[in-house]
């Protein structure tokens, strides 16, 4: 009996999270994945009801779980908290408590939704990408402050990376590649950072164990251009944490939205499976949240840490009929498409699924 620790989180949170949640239910007969859920507390949901982001309750629950599905933590209400005891810092806390250094983001272009693109570009098409993110080292777990100075208030985050940190991604993206289509994109700021420095020598390094795998080195300026301009070119990016974390979104949009973007964070022991996007404050509580980024998450933890990829293929192919029929939450909305809230997206989803799987 696999145990999935299930964190819905702040904002749209729970409202993905239920979806995602009634979607696994459709499938466990079919593929025989018996489950159980337990729920805890993340972030602000968390602060609010334990005056911490990560209590030591949910910590627990998380180690002892298979996996963990999360919504998304942060939002208005807890912005002047100081930084150790933000949302934010909770989810840090989380995948750093895991050893979550690697984190997948697939994004691929979804044909149905190339028309509302804001880049209406053949080129499109060809789009399927995994970034590969560093996730537990840089900028935002490096060492902070804030000191007075003459005249006013200095701060200062620092990033550091280590020969050990970079190799164990690049591992990931080198092994990764081998299964698709061969190219590694390694992308950072050799040009002025030492972090940068050491990255991409510490890849070159790793590559020397994958010579059929083609790496080339992009510095994230160019990349963030390179997606707009030749999306298609990319294979694997791999990068470390605060440069994945933006290239990420804006590559998000490549494949019709941030609400269709899923993501895995993995390290040796559970995974944890959550939406690249954040709390949505702006549409919360509403009906309004695109479901389906959570429920494709869903669909990567059956994949990645359960060995389930039919069930995997049958929840996108799900999405991929919902799309056909031309139903569409607000973010992914376009002239002559259905637009549907969060519930009747995900009961969208369920009634494929439902077909799919006979049952
Ligand atoms: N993994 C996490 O828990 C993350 C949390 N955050 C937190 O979320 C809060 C809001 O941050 P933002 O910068 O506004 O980023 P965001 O990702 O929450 O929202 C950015 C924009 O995308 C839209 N959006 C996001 N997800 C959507 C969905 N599923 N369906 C439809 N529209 C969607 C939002 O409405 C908003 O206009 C902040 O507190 C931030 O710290 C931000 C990113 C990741
Ligand atoms: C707290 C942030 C690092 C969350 C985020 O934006 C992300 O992981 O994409
Ligand atoms: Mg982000």
């Amino acid at each position: 009996m696999v145990k999935l620790a299930v964190l819905p989180g702040d904002g749209i949170g729970p409202e993905i999270i239920e979806q995602a949640l009634c979607v696994l239910e459709v499938i466990k007969d079919k593929y025989d994945f018996t489950y159980t859920t337990q729920t805890g507390l993340l972030g602000g949901a968390a602060i609010d009801a334990t005056g911490e982001p990560f209590p030591e309750e949910t910590k627990e629950l998380v180690l002892q779980s298979d996996a963990v599905l999360l919504g998304a933590v942060g939002g208005p209400k807890w912005d002047q908290l100081p930084g150790e005891k933000r949302p934010e810092k909770g989810l840090l806390g989380i995948r750093k408590a895991l050893n979550l250094y690697a984190n997948l983001r697939p994004v691929k272009c979804w044909p149905q939704l190339i028309q509302q693109s804001p880049l209406k570009n053949e080129k499109l098409a060809g789009v399927d990408l995994i970034v590969v993110r560093e996730l537990i080292g840089g900028a935002y777990f490096g060492k902070r402050g804030q000191e007075a100075i003459l005249g006013g208030i200095k701060a200062y985050d620092t990033i550091e990376y280590s020969t050990p940190e970079i190799a164990r991604i690049a591992k990931v993206a080198f092994s990764l590649a081998g299964k698709r289509r061969k190219i590694v994109t390694s992308v950072d700021k050799a040009n002025v950072l030492d972090t940068s420095r050491l990255w991409r020598k510490t890849v070159e390094e790793i590559a020397k164990d994958y010579p059929e795998i083609n790496l080339n080195h992009l510095y994230v300026d160019n990349c963030a251009m390179q997606l707009c301009l030749n999306p298609a070119q990319f294979d694997i990016i791999v990068t470390e944490n605060m440069f994945g974390d933006i290239l990420s979104d804006q590559a998000s949009v490549l494949g019709g939205s941030l609400g269709m973007l899923p993501s895995a964070s993995i390290g040796e022991g559970p995974a944890l499976y959550e939406p690249a996007h954040g709390s949505a404050p702006d549409i919360a509580g509403q009906d309004k949240a695109n479901p389906l980024a959570t429920i494709l998450s869903v669909a990567m933890m059956l994949r990645i840490s359960f060995n389930r990829g039919e069930a995997a293929l049958a929840i996108e192919k799900a999405v991929s009929n919902v799309l056909d029929q031309g139903l569409r939450t607000g973010d992914i909305w376009s002239p002559g498409t259905q637009l549907v809230g969060t519930r009747a997206m995900g009961e969208a989803v369920r009634k494929e699924l439902r077909k799919i799987t006979n049952n």
